[in-house]
C-alpha cells in the first residue's frame, strides 16, 4: 500500500460505526501493511474544527510501520452523534469515550498509544490522567499539559488581566454568534476555508486568535493552500451530516471550562498532585499562534517521562509539515518499542 495520504472514502482503511457510552462514534481503522502480528493500536484525536481526516497524512506511515491505527471523529463530528447540550463534552466525559472505544479494541487489559491534535492533544492529556493503565504511551502535537488550578480563573476574568489574549477567540467560540451565524453549506465552507488558513487578497484575514472570527472578511477569502478542493468539500459534506446548528456540537467543547474544572479538582487533591507516568512525547509547531511553543513552558514537571519536539509550521502541522510530524512521531514510537 502506498503511504500516501488518505483520500476521502479511501478504500485502504476501513470506516466503521460502534455505541460508546450511549453515543455513535465512527471511526477509522487502518491493519498494519508490514504483515504478521501488528506492533500495537495507534489511537488518534482530532482538534476543532476538524475530523479524523485530519490525520490523513499518518495513518497511512504507522500502518507501514506495523501499526493498527484508530482515527474516531469526536463528539459531536463526522459520522458521530452530537448532542446538543455542552454537558456532554466535559473532558472527562471524552476521555471515557476515548477508554470505553479503545477497550472494545484491544479488550479490558490491552493499552493503547494515544495521540492527539488541538483539543485533541488537549484531551490525550487528561485521558493520561484518568485512565492511566490504557496507555503505553502519550503524545500531543501543538497542545501542551496545563494542570488544572486550585482556584477557579473563568477564561473572561483571565483575558480582561491581559494574560492569555492569544486565547480571546475561545470567548467569541463559546458564545452565541459564531454557532448562529456559520450556519448552511456556503457559511459552513467560507467559515472552514478560513480555519484552515484562507485569506484575503491584502492579507484579509477571517480568523484572528486576538479577535475571533471577522464574520465580513469570510466571504472574501481565497481558497486556502492547506486543503484541495475536493478535501474542503470533503469536510463540507461530513459537517453538513449534522442538522442546523452544524457548530453547536464542535463549540460546545469551548463550553465546558467550569464544570473540567469541577471534575479535576479531585485529580489536584491526589498525593503528590498530579504528574503523568506515562512515557510522553509534546511535539510543537513552531509558528502556532492560538498554541505558540511559549506555552509549553514548566510543563516538564508534571511528566515521568517526556520528549519534546518541534516542527516548523503553523497550526495545521499534521497537513503543513507531515514528514516532520511522522519523522518526530516514529523515532518516539521505536523507542517506546525499543
Ligand atoms: O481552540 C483551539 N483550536 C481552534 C483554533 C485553531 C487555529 C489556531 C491558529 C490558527 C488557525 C486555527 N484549540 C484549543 C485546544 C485546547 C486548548 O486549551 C488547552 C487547555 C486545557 F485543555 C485545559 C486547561 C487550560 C488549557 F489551556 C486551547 C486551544
Amino acid at each position: 500500500m502506498s503511504t500516501d495520504k488518505l483520500v476521502p472514502n479511501d478504500p485502504r482503511v476501513k470506516y466503521e460505526s460502534t455505541q460508546v457510552n450511549g453515543k455513535t462514534y465512527s471511526y477509522v481503522l487502518g491493519e498494519p501493511t508490514t504483515g504478521g502480528e501488528s506492533k500495537g493500536l495507534v489511537f488518534l484525536v482530532h482538534g476543532f474544527p476538524d475530523l479524523s481526516f485530519g490525520w490523513r497524512y499518518q495513518v497511512p506511515y504507522l500502518t507501514s510501520r506495523g501499526y493498527r491505527v484508530v482515527v474516531p471523529d469526536q463528539l459531536g463530528y463526522g459520522g458521530t452523534d452530537a448532542p446538543a447540550a455542552a454537558e456532554e463534552y466535559t473532558l472527562k466525559k471524552l476521555s471515557d469515550d476515548v477508554a470505553a472505544l479503545a477497550r472494545k479494541l484491544v479488550g479490558d487489559d490491552g493499552q493503547i498509544i494515544l495521540g492527539g491534535h488541538d483539543w485533541g492533544g488537549a484531551l490525550v492529556w487528561r485521558v493520561a490522567l484518568w485512565h492511566p493503565d490504557l496507555l503505553r504511551g502519550v503524545f500531543s502535537v501543538c497542545t501542551p499539559f496545563s494542570a488544572s488550578n486550585p482556584q477557579f480563573f473563568a477564561l473572561e476574568d483571565i483575558i480582561a488581566a491581559g494574560k492569555l489574549t492569544n486565547f480571546t477567540y475561545q470567548l467569541h467560540f463559546k458564545g452565541p454568534e459564531v454557532e448562529e451565524k456559520i450556519q448552511g453549506e456556503d457559511k459552513v465552507k467560507q467559515f472552514l476555508n478560513c480555519m484552515f488558513g484562507g485569506h484575503g487578497a491584502n492579507g484579509e484575514r477571517g480568523f484572528d486568535t486576538a479577535k475571533g472570527v471577522l464574520f465580513d472578511n469570510l466571504d472574501k477569502l481565497s481558497k486556502t493552500r492547506l486543503l484541495s478542493e475536493e478535501e474542503l468539500n470533503h469536510y463540507v459534506e461530513r459537517y453538513m451530516a449534522h442538522p442546523a446548528p452544524q457548530l453547536r456540537g464542535p463549540l460546545n467543547w469551548y463550553r465546558t471550562q467550569r464544570l473540567n474544572w469541577e471534575d479535576e479538582k479531585e485529580l489536584a487533591g491526589r498525593p503528590g498532585g498530579v504528574k503523568i507516568e506515562t512515557p510522553a512525547l509534546f511535539i510543537a509547531a513552531s509558528g502556532d499562534e492560538a498554541l505558540p511553543p511559549s506555552m509549553s513552558a514548566g510543563m516538564d514537571k508534571y511528566f515521568g517521562k517526556l520528549s519534546r519536539d518541534e516542527v516548523n509550521a503553523s497550526h495545521w502541522a499534521l497537513t503543513q509539515a507531515p514528514g516532520e510530524v511522522n519523522k518526530s512521531i516514529g523515532a518516539w514510537l521505536d523507542e517506546l518499542d525499543g
